[in-house]
């Protein structure tokens, strides 16, 4: 919590007198603090190599390794009852200390990658000079538009995402100057470009893919340079007019950004670039990983549910039949989306700053399917508490993070994880910066048969 306090002081600090704010671009910040983290790894190394942390048991093996301390990752840690940090910063500090956009109150992506990235919280102007660089990257080479043009409006929107990314790996600096040859201590800075160029385009390809399917023909508009990166992104979607839901895309995108290095998306782009592939292709295979029904797909998931209960329970939407309805999904064999999780033993904390979001706005308080979504979650713990198996009976994000979009006119559930891929970029490419700028080796745990675990425990 060390970190926290300093990291909190220096903002309060820095408001007080705003000329001593740093306007140090992002690589001059991340060139300062890269030997610092070096140093600290070398020593690490060095002088605690042999130091045990904890064991490894047979569950760990064959419980998909849940509970294994076994990856370093660096921008966000997650405590199983408190939730995410940021470099030590908690959701409500980051919603306090993190510039917004002009006319905005939320967090934006380019102020979280900012603290991903460095651990430092940008000035004012240092993130009005990142989303400038972004939008003047955020344009799609024309092949991959016509890639992404060509695709069937019945692959699923994560499908179309996954092959975009990956076609951007034409352009790939990393790739270009590794054919080349460049030293290991330059990886990094060809890693950054990289990593920039692909979410600085994000946006124009997901709404791209948007429109492709469901609004065929829409031309998409120009990118405004003068836009934050998600500001554009609804703009592009055509929601640009609607400042309610570009406030909830930039909280939402900002605060799914980073959940430490272990889920399966996080854990795929760290895995894939270890073996030097380039972001493109590292992140492609993340979303992936992302498009998984017990992982972010998780958001679509809940959402069908949520509207075959409405539907089943029709206009009275009484506990009671929302607790029929939930033993009936369990009693079917399925889970219940949007509840349970690796690692959180308590409500998610994102699951919190989304409902505070929606209790902020009047408007919300009259619409059904948040009002349902909010009345399950008063009744799904108990029920799954009941039921005895999952280890958290707690809503996690996405139990609620679908019906707000739902509710502001983006009612394409089969899109939302989409959303997520533009988010869960921020920390999957902050990672891959940071383990070329440590020098991370490639990633091979060793694996056993079930003959060779036997013989281990016998
Ligand atoms: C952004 C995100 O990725 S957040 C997660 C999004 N995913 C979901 O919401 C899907 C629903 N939830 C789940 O399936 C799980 O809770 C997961 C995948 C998130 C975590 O899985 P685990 O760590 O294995 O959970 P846990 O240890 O509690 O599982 C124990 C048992 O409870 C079951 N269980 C866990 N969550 C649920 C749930 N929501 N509904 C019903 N059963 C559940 C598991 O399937 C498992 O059953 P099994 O013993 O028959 O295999
Ligand atoms: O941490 C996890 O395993 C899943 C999750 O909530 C995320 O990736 O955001």
């Amino acid at each position: 919590m060390l970190r926290r306090a300093h990291l909190l002081a220096s903002v309060s600090r820095s408001n007080g007198s705003k000329r001593f704010a740093s306007t140090k671009s992002l690589k001059e910040t991340l060139q300062e603090v890269i030997p610092g983290k070096q140093e600290q790894l070398r020593k690490l190394k060095t002088e605690h190599a042999q130091a045990v942390i904890g064991d490894v048991k047979v569950e760990n093996i064959i419980g998909g390794m849940r509970g294994l301390k076994a990856m370093l990752w660096e921008a966000s840690v997650l405590d199983p009852n408190e939730g995410i940090r940021f470099h030590g910063l908690s959701i409500p500090d980051c919603r306090k200390v993190l510039p917004s956009a002009p006319g905005g109150k939320e967090i934006i992506a380019e102020s979280m990658l900012w603290l991903l990235m460095t651990g430092k919280v940008p000035s004012e102007a240092q993130t009005r000079q990142l989303s400038r660089e972004l939008a003047e990257k955020g344009e799609l080479p024309p092949f991959v538009e016509k890639l992404v043009d060509s695709l069937p409006a019945t692959l699923h929107p994560m499908t179309q995402l996954g092959i975009g990314v990956a076609a951007l790996n034409h352009d790939s600096v990393f790739q270009a100057a590794y054919e080349k040859g460049i030293k290991k201590s330059e990886y990094w800075t060809y890693m950054l470009d990289d990593c920039l160029n692909l979410i600085a385009r994000l946006p124009a390809l997901a709404a791209r893919i948007y429109l492709n399917v469901y609004q065929p023909g829409t031309p998409l508009p120009a990118i405004n340079k003068d836009l934050d990166l998600i500001g554009n992104y609804s703009t592009l979607l055509g929601f640009g007019d609607n400042h309610n839901l570009t406030e909830y895309l930039r909280l939402y995108i900002a605060l799914h950004g980073d959940h430490e290095g272990g889920n399966a998306s996080a854990h795929t782009a760290h895995l894939v670039g270890s073996t030097l592939s380039d972001p493109y292709l590292s992140y492609s295979a993340a979303l992936f990983a992302l498009a998984g029904p017990l992982h972010g797909l998780a958001n679509q998931e809940v959402l069908r549910w949520q509207f075959a209960m409405q539907e089943e329970i029709g206009s009275d939407v009484s506990h009671e039949k929302i607790k029929e309805y939930l033993w009936k999904t369990l009693k079917s064999g399925q889970v219940v989306p949007g509840y349970g999780h690796g690692v959180l033993r308590n409500p998610d904390p994102r699951f919190i700053a989304l409902q505070e979001f929606c209790d902020a706005r009047p408007e919300l308080h009259e619409s059904s399917i948040i009002q349902l979504v909010k009345k399950t979650s008063e009744v799904a713990p108990a029920v799954l508490k009941e039921h005895g198996k999952t280890k958290n009976p707690y809503p996690n994000v996405d139990a609620t993070s679908g019906c707000v979009l739902y509710h502001y006119g983006l009612k394409e559930f089969k899109y939302y994880t989409v959303i997520f891929g533009v988010s869960r970029a921020l920390g999957a490419l902050t990672q891959l910066v940071w383990a070329r700028a440590l020098g991370l080796p490639l990633e091979r745990p060793k694996s056993l048969s079930i003959d060779a675990l036997e013989k281990l425990i016998t």
